[in-house]
């Protein structure tokens, strides 16, 4: 606030001027007369050291008029407004009178404040009566202070108590005693805000209470109005600063002012005990006495607030017995800003806090910190590496490597890791790591749009025999595309029609088995490959599998391995001994052979069929369809229902120059009829038209019927389903989703990859780089004819290409394994992949080039190679600056004050110091530019600009600084 004067002073504490005159001499300070101003901190000590006794004094005479208001309960009505204020809280605790009011609050800080005990709390209780009535009076000189409080309420109270017992006189007594004690504590008035505060507000209007001596009491002091409120509850809280506080603010006394918080009431709790018990005091003098002294005294005892003042002094211990309030204010306080610091901390926080976090989240395994999970679930693909688990917990990947390492696992960043390495990551790193087939992803997309794929709508009734679906294995060269062929023709409804014309992946024949037509279902695509091709794609077409085992030849390799993966799949195996034509066929040893692998004839007592066929002489083939027909009688139960939706398989698909992309899908349950909308794998599409093996035009196809279907929008892959969805949209969404999903799974395949190169390159070939192929063709001389070319391609040293390998024939699995192991591309000249090549070049990041016109090729691979090539630079000036003035500075060295004289002069560009003509530095950086008192990326010619050279500070007046960058210059 604003100054005060001397007189101002005076009649705030009940004193005359010249009282307060020569105690502020005392105090060393240069004050003329009563209307002398005096600075607020002046004011501050003032009152902190003499408030209290002159405001006694003063109270002593007004002694009279105060009690008339104190003692009433009624006080508190006078008062009004700081009555009123403070009421609320006094209130409760308050139980008696107004003063009491008081020191309710008082009272409920009374816990914290625990502190007072012992001796207060006995005056307190002596007090609490006195204050009943009210009081003020007391205040034993003393003790001023302390009795001030008044303090009711309970026990702690004791301090209020001695005060406000304050009926004047006698309460005095008691008062003092308390008083000591509580003075005991702290010095009130010595913390220069607190004190202030609470001792200034008391002071006016307990001056009263200064003189402690009850006699003076306020009712001297006319002017204590304050006293009023001071009775009243109000009083104290002004000093708390809480509602109450404000009323008791009202003085004008500069020593009010507090602001800051601290002021009020140290603690928090503080303030308002103090002060309050002061009050009640006081009534008399509210404050005065009171206040301060109370206040003092409480935090003393307190201990804790009692410094801070008076008023708040020690919250706890003031309040004596209230701590309760307190609490409140101490809230209040809080609100304020307390001690402390929001900002210190705020400032420290965001880094220190987040490290110190993620330090505590982070255990350390082998000597690695890395953050640990939330228990959270983490699905990763099967066969995923630690590289894509670190990118889905967000962690490097190296880190992971470290910490398998430590526990006993050598595995790489990109190496597949297995379910229980993930496991094993996942408890150390608290995830719950689930490792999800394609399938299970699958699964729950088309969950996600209210789909299932794999089992039939409806119940048994609904379900419809279906025809088996056969797919024939064996030992290479055993005539399984001979027999498949033979069968075709065996079809007894082919034969009436013409015979099968079309190949379209799979076909369906009729035989007669006991008078009723049978139908079974053909793959045609031979091999075991092909059925555990689809097997890995989680897809299981084939109901049963024929065995087809030369009689001439007897088990062999791959006949074993056929079987095993037959057996493996769970699909019961027919045995078909082949040519039984050849004189050295041998049935019967046929049989002994697979009986050692489980595959026991019947007529040996087994439950496995053996038919002795001839696919080349057609001996038997009705036979052979027959024995199928019953096994699956025997051993299945091949039913589904036609009446739902379409589902089932892709058994091959190609992109057709006039149709588009064809698929041959095999209906697995449900009609698959022209118009539907149908997603297979990432195509989509509605079904335009479908053609049987015969190469007709069907409208329907129904359980394990293959139909070619046209009408997709992509070629899907062999092994993927299809489905019937409700529209085109729904399609399109669940297309898209996979086609994304399998991009990003191929992405990250590669992406890993190249990485993993580029590292290792970097490593190996030092500054000189390689290109490494494999040549792959359809005849030797296209081979050695591509291969010389690429001998001839000259790109100078710094890049060889060198030919791996070379062959004719196929793309094959062991030639992406060789590209994949040497970072090796395969160019494949008029030939295209077999079996799973693609699919592995695609997992191993290996590119297959396909060319079918040498010179393209050569062309390809020339760009190639010059891609690979260093870039060239040229220089290229930007423009010059003459250095017009040279400041000094010792944070940033020499700034060049200069003028661009030609051209541009850019930040961050090359630049060289030229000095009469000769360049006295170069490729110095320029590292900043200014325009005025901007940071500008470039300054042109005609403007001013101030530079400096990182790290260079040699510069002098009239040197021109040259800028330049330097260029790629592109091959030609
Ligand atoms: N004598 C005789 N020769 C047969 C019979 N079945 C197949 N062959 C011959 O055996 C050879 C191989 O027949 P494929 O049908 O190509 O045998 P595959 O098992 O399909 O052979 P891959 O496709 O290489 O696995 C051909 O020359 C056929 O003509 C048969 O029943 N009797």
């Amino acid at each position: 606030m604003a100054k005060v004067r001397v007189h101002e002073l005076a009649k705030e504490l009940g004193v005359e001027s010249k009282v307060v005159l020569a105690k502020l001499k005392e105090m060393g300070e240069f004050v003329k007369s009563a209307s002398s101003t005096v600075e607020p901190p002046v004011v501050k000590r003032f009152t902190e050291q003499f408030g209290a006794d002159l405001s006694s004094q003063g109270a002593a005479k007004k002694a009279p008029a105060r009690k008339a208001p104190v003692p009433g309960p009624a006080a508190p009505a006078p008062t009004s407004a700081p009555a009123e204020q403070a009421a609320p809280a006094a209130a409760p605790a308050a139980s008696a009178p107004s003063v009491d009011a008081a020191a309710a609050p008082a009272a409920k800080a009374g816990p914290r404040p625990g502190p007072r005990p012992g001796p207060q709390q006995p005056s307190a209780e002596e007090p609490v009566p006195a204050t009943s009535q009210e009081s003020v009076a007391p205040a034993a000189p003393a003790a001023p202070v302390e009795p001030t409080e008044v303090s009711e309420p309970s026990a702690p109270a004791a301090p209020a108590a001695s005060a406000a017992p304050g009926a004047p006189t006698p309460k005095a007594p008691t008062p003092a005693p308390r008083p000591g004690a509580r003075p005991g504590a702290p010095r009130p008035g010595n913390n220069p805000f607190s004190s202030t505060q609470g001792m200034g507000r008391r002071p006016a209007p307990g001056r009263p209470g200064p003189s402690a001596t009850p006699d003076a009491g306020p009712g001297d002091r006319p002017p204590r109005p304050p006293a009023g409120r001071d009775g009243a509850p109000g009083g104290r809280p002004s000093p708390g600063g809480a509602p109450g506080g404000r009323p008791g603010m009202p003085r004008p006394n500069p020593a009010m002012m507090p602001k800051s918080p601290a002021a009020f009431g140290g603690g928090p709790g503080g303030r308002p005990g103090p002060g309050r018990g002061g009050p009640g005091g006081t009534g008399a003098g509210r404050g005065g006495a009171p206040g301060r002294p109370g206040a003092p005294a409480r935090g003393g005892a307190p201990g804790a607030g009692g410094a801070r003042p008076g008023f708040g002094g020690g919250p706890g211990g003031g309040r004596p017995g209230g701590g309760g309030r307190p609490g409140q204010r101490g809230t209040t306080q809080g609100a304020f800003g307390r001690p402390g610091g929001p900002s210190r901390r705020g400032r420290k926080s965001k880094r220190a806090r987040r490290q110190e976090f993620e330090q505590m989240q982070a255990p350390t395994i082998g000597g690695v910190r890395v953050r640990k999970g939330d228990g959270e679930t983490v699905k990763l693909p099967r066969g995923a590496s630690l590289t894509d688990f670190a990118e889905r917990i967000g962690v490097d990947p190296a880190a992971l490597v470290q910490m398998l390492f430590s526990l006993g696992e050598m595995v790489t960043a990109t190496e597949s890791v297995n379910d229980e390495t993930f496991e094993l990551l996942g408890d150390e790193l608290n995830y719950v790591v689930q490792v999800v087939s394609p399938e299970d992803e699958d699964r729950e997309l088309l969950e996600s749009f209210d789909l299932e794929f794999g089992s039939d709508v409806g119940d048994e009734g609904d379900l419809v025999a279906r025809p088996p679906v056969v797919t024939v294995m064996g030992h290479v060269d055993h005539g399984k595309t001979k027999l498949l062929d033979a069968l075709r023709q065996a079809n007894v409804v082919a034969k009436e029609a013409g015979g099968i014309t079309q190949h379209i992946g799979a076909y369906q024949v009729a035989t007669e088995v006991d008078g009723d037509e049978r139908r079974i279902t053909f793959i045609d695509t031979p091999g075991h490959e092909a059925f555990t091709a689809m097997r890995a794609r989680g897809a299981q077409a084939t109901d049963i599998a024929v065995l087809v085992v030369a009689a001439d030849d007897g088990v062999m390799p791959q006949t074993v391995e056929a079987l095993n993966h037959a057996k493996a799949a769970g699909v019961p195996i027919v045995v078909a001994v082949n040519k039984i034509d050849v004189e050295a066929a041998d049935p019967q040893k046929v049989r002994g052979q697979l009986s050692e692998y489980g595959l026991v004839p019947e007529e040996y007592g087994g439950d496995t069929m053996f038919v002795d066929v001839s696919a080349k002489a057609e001996l038997n083939l009705d036979g052979l369809l027959e024995a199928i027909v019953l096994t699956a009688d025997a051993s299945l139960d091949l039913r589904a229902n036609p009446d739902q939706d379409a589902q089932g398989l892709v058994v091959e698909a190609h992109l057709d120059r006039g149709r588009g992309p064809v698929a041959t899908v095999l209906v697995q349950r449900g009609t698959l009829r022209v118009g539907d909308s149908i997603v297979a794998g990432p195509a989509y599409g509605r079904v335009r038209a479908m053609l049987d093996e015969y190469g007709e035009n069907i409208e329907a196809a129904d359980p394990s019927r293959p139909a070619m279907v046209l009408g997709l929008t992509a070629v899907p892959g062999a092994g993927q389903n299809f489905i019937v969805v409700d529209d085109d949209r729904m399609a399109r969404q669940i297309a898209e989703k996979r086609e994304s999903r399998e991009r990003a799974a191929m992405q990250a395949k590669r992406r890993v990859r190249r990485t993993l190169e580029d590292f290792m390159a970097s490593m190996e070939k030092g500054k000189s780089q390689e290109l490494n192929l494999i040549l792959k063709g359809d005849v030797s001389g296209s081979v050695e004819a591509l291969e010389d070319s690429l001998a001839k391609i000259d790109v100078g040293d710094e890049v060889n290409l060198r030919v791996i390998d070379r062959g004719v024939g196929a793309i094959t699995e062991t030639n992406v394994d060789l590209a994949a192991a040497s970072d090796a591309i395969i160019i494949g000249f008029n030939v295209r992949p077999q079996g799973k090549a693609t699919e592995m070049a695609d997992k191993e990041g290996v590119e297959i080039r396909y060319y079918s016109v040498i010179y393209q090729a050569i062309e390809e691979i020339e760009a190639a190679l010059k891609g690979m090539l260093k870039p060239e630079y040229e220089e290229v000036t930007l423009g010059q600056a003459e250095i017009r003035e040279i400041f000094r500075s010792s944070k940033i060295g020499n700034i060049a004050g200069c003028m661009v004289t030609s051209g541009v002069i850019r930040r961050n560009a090359k630049a060289r110091l030229i000095r009469d003509g000769n360049v006295a530095s170069d490729n110095l950086d320029l590292s900043s530019l200014r325009r005025e008192k901007d940071d500008v990326t470039e300054v042109r010619e005609g403007f001013e600009c101030g530079l400096t050279l990182r790290g260079y500070n040699d510069i002098k007046q009239g040197d021109v600084v040259e800028c330049f960058e330097m260029r790629e210059i592109p091959r030609a």
